[in-house]
């Protein structure tokens, strides 16, 4: 942790919605009211007039009179309320325990709720009890609540005000809390700074007036320079989903503490650049096109996901070059491929399109010509990775008899035959399934050529990538009868959004089966890819391990545990390590562990070290010639 601290300075810190993610009083009259026929109702009241007290829109003594007319509640219920309070501390007050229990001379709980509940909870995390300002309940015989003690500063109009007054701390104050009355000491000159806290709720009538928005404690810590839990604060991290990804990553994400947005459809190159601009992770699918001047503009990106297994969409060269790791869904979609290719190979070879259409306009033309069974043929594969192996394996299955050619020896699975040229392949098929990866060099790589080596009858699937076929060779192949049937997933231009129009040569054509780039769109997929990426994104981001990623040296990391880890990322050329080594040398850093690896063009070294380390000692590493990158975890 960095270890710097401040001039005398005293944190003023709001409990209710600040300290804890709920409002204390609201909580207790759903544990009151259990079994009550109009707890919700009441419930309701109660929590309307707590937010026109924390708004500014009602007197605040008001309220606090009505809420507790509505409670009916007694000591057993204040019981269950701190248990279930333990459970609803904030996240970031949790998570920087130290810095309450280190500075607890020079913090002060100051609230509008009731010391009754709000002491057993601050206590627990350092908080001195004599430091807790609060109101108190009065309780009859039977411990029913009966009223509050009039006579505390806390219950009257503007009492915050007041109590900080008769405080007079000796030195500046800077307040932390989501509501208006917290703002008010600063405007009443109590406050040098008021920092509206949003992690749980984020009140327009309060952010408008506070000087800084702090969505988390890290963040306030980060600001003031005083040492936290998170080296960058994880609420300034902002995550950019594109093209509708499963709500399951957004999700991930925000239990994470990030900012996410979410849009549904692609950007074009121009938004992308304006929108990429402060953007540490974005989530793309197929359409998005990550090219060398997105990367550019992105300033503060780490990582790309691609919510797919293509990422030939993405520069990954230049993403590399610019230390940013990209990761994609390798498998999570393989299957969802492989049954809309059995299927329409099925559907295909029988010549069931025009046979349903011509049901739609009342034709009833029942006839086995040109009909045929899957069993017996066989199936030639182009490209034999995750999807084509799986194929072919279903494909046995059915009966089929599967040869395949790849660039690459590949083991061939099953019965499966290995042949040693495409246009070998392409000759002895009845069914041609493309599955090659979407590389450049594999554009047209089925042309009019191709399409005439293959057997007359042939059934076409490209359910690949769009712009590994020439399209209007395609259209002639279908015209002029070498293929008589084709299933097509993919295309060369593709629309953004689902409201584009669909241009194509192939429309309108028989017996072709054209799908909007679904291979990979079933519920279980996605929902899989929204868990996979994710996942990968945040081991890189917390851990730092780069494992699966598919542009970057991969390694796969322990959790840092005590130790601060630092991630290094730089040109692949000689003599870093040996700069990065005697910088730890000279700052006298004992190393607990180092991991490398390298590529072509980049290095990634990861140093955990046992030791605090110095603002100078960070800023020499930076200074390393041919550093790109550089990141502190801790
Ligand atoms: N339609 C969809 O929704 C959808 C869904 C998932 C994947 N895909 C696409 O399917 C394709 C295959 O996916 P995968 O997971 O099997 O990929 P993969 O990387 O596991 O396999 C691709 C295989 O193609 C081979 N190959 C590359 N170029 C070749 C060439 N010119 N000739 C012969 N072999 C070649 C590679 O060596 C590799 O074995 C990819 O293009 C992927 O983007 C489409
Ligand atoms: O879902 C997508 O946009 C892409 C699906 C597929 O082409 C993939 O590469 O996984």
């Amino acid at each position: 942790m960095l270890t710097q601290t401040l001039t005398p300075t005293y944190f003023v810190i709001d409990f209710d919605s600040t300290f804890t993610k709920v409002e204390g009083l609201d909580e207790l009259a759903h544990i009151a009211l259990a079994g009550h026929p109009e707890r919700d109702a009441v419930v309701q009241h109660i929590r309307d007039l707590t937010d026109k007290g924390m708004n500014g829109e009602m007197s605040f003594a008001e309220g606090l009179r009505r809420r507790i007319e509505l409670l009916s509640a007694g000591r057993p219920h204040i019981e269950q309320l701190v248990e279930f309070l333990r459970t609803k501390i904030s996240d970031s007050f949790q998570r920087n325990k130290s810095f309450l229990t280190d500075h607890a001379e020079h913090i002060f709980i100051v609230s509008s709720g009731f010391k009754e509940f709000i002491v057993p909870i601050v206590t627990e995390l350092g908080i001195l009890p004599n430091h807790v300002y609060a109101n108190e309940f009065r309780f009859d015989e039977q411990g029913h609540i009966i009223g509050i003690d009039e006579t505390n500063v806390l219950s009257t109009d503007g009492g915050k005000i007041k109590l900080l007054r008769t405080l007079s701390l000796p030195g500046d104050v800077y307040v932390i809390g989501d509501g208006y009355t917290d703002y008010e000491l600063r405007e009443a000159g109590l406050a040098n700074r008021f920092y509206a806290f949003t992690e749980n709720i984020a009140r327009p009538r309060v952010t408008q007036v506070a000087d800084h928005i702090s969505a988390s404690l890290d963040e306030f810590l980060y600001d003031n320079k005083l040492s936290r839990s998170q080296s960058y604060p994880k609420s300034r991290i902002k995550v950019l989903l594109l093209e509708n990804v499963h709500p399951a990553a957004v999700r991930a994400f925000e239990i994470e503490g990030f900012k996410v947005e979410f849009v549904k459809g692609a950007l074009d190159e121009d938004e992308l650049c304006e929108r990429i601009k402060d953007v540490s992770i974005i989530g793309i699918r197929s359409k998005t096109q990550i090219t060398q001047r997105v990367l550019e503009s992105a300033n503060r990106l780490m990582a790309i996901g691609a919510f797919c297994i293509g990422t030939n969409q993405i520069d990954l060269e230049t993403a590399a070059r610019r230390g940013v790791v990209v990761f994609n869904a390798p498998y999570s979609n393989t299957r969802s491929v492989v049954e809309l290719a059995v299927g329409e190979m099925i559907m295909l070879i029988r010549n069931i399109v025009p046979k349903s259409n011509q049901m739609h306009v009342g034709n009833w033309d029942k006839s086995a010509t040109g009909s045929f069974e899957v069993r017996g043929k066989k199936l030639g594969l182009v490209g034999y990775g995750n999807i084509g192996t799986q194929l072919s394996v279903v494909a046995e299955a059915l009966g089929m008899e599967v040869y395949f050619y790849d660039v690459v020896d590949k083991l061939a699975i099953g019965n499966a035959r290995k042949v040693q040229s495409l246009e070998e392949l392409l000759r002895i098929s009845d069914v041609v399934s493309l599955h090659v990866d979407g590389r450049k060099e594999n554009t047209n790589l089925i042309g009019k050529r191709e399409f005439d080596l293959m057997k007359r009858g042939v059934i076409f699937m490209n359910l690949a990538r769009g712009h590994v076929v020439d399209i209007p060779a395609l259209r002639e192949a279908i015209e002029s009868g070498i293929v008589a049937g084709a299933g097509v997933d993919v295309f060369p231009k593709e629309p953004k959004t689902n409201d584009e129009s669909f241009e194509s040569e192939l429309r309108g054509l028989p017996n072709v089966i054209l799908t909007p780039h679904i291979g990979g769109s079933t519920e279980e997929a996605q929902v899989n890819i929204g868990h996979y990426v994710p996942a990968k994104l945040l081991e890189y981001i917390n851990n730092g391990s780069s494992y699966g990623s598919v542009n970057f040296p991969e390694v796969q990391l322990p959790k840092p545990g005590t130790s601060h880890r630092l991630l290094h990322i730089h040109h692949n050329v000689p003599g870093i390590m040996a700069k990065l080594n005697s910088i730890f040398a000279n700052y006298n850093i004992n190393i607990t562990g180092q991991y490398l690896k390298t590529d072509e063009h980049i290095g990634y070294v990861i140093v955990d070290i046992a030791k605090n380390y110095s603002e100078e000692f960070v800023q020499e590493l930076k200074a390393i010639e041919g550093t790109i990158r550089f990141r502190m975890l801790y």
